[in-house]
């Protein structure tokens, strides 16, 4: 299967979840080890500044991020039991609702998918540390985020 028609498999299933519909996140690309997720804000997702609220950027980031986590193992996570640990923002700038859309990207170096992959193959336990970026419309950083991805051989 290519990674064109795993993007949108993953996609698909994040547009089941509440979360994912009242944010109105949407899949811009997706390809092992990279994936780039956005948002076009409504008055509903604004703080009292008119700005994207905190926890709407935290959770686009978040989506990014388990996104690209997925990205290179979607063949193996039948048998895979994959888990955000933990997740640390940080808001550069403020996410203006005007600005929109916002654009969060997350990218692994080159070699990650294939050592994860050779980890899950050899049922090794992974902490798997992914960066995002979201830029807003014109392309200005306004948030860097880090989460940790659990990803370990699912227990029978
Ligand atoms: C797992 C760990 C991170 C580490 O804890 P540790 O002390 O090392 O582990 P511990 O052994 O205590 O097990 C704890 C629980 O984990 C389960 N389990 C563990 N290993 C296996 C296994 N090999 N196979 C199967 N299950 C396993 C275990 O049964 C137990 O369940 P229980 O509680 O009995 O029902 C724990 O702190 C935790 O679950 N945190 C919350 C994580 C969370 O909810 N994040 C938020 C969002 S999730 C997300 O991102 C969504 C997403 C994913 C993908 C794509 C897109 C989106």
């Amino acid at each position: 299967m290519g990674s064109a028609t795993m993007g949108d498999l993953v996609m698909a299933g994040f547009q089941k979840l509440g979360f994912i519909q009242y944010a109105g996140i949407e899949g811009v690309e997706f390809d092992a080890g990279r994936n780039v997720v956005s948002i076009a804000p409504r008055p509903e997702h604004l703080n009292h500044n008119g700005d994207l609220h905190a926890a709407v950027l935290f959770g686009l980031a978040e989506t990014a991020a388990m996104g690209a986590a997925v990205s290179g193992i979607v063949d193996l996570m039948g048998a895979t039991f994959i888990v955000a640990r933990d997740g640390r923002i940080e808001y550069l700038a403020r996410a203006k609702g005007a600005a929109g859309p916002f654009l969060a990207t997350s990218e692994f170096p080159a070699g990650t998918v294939e050592r994860l992959r050779a980890d899950i193959a050899g049922r090794v336990a992974v902490e798997l540390e992914v960066p995002v970026e979201i830029a807003d419309g014109s392309g200005k950083p306004i948030a860097a985020a880090t989460f940790t991805a659990v990803i370990r051989p699912r227990r029978a």
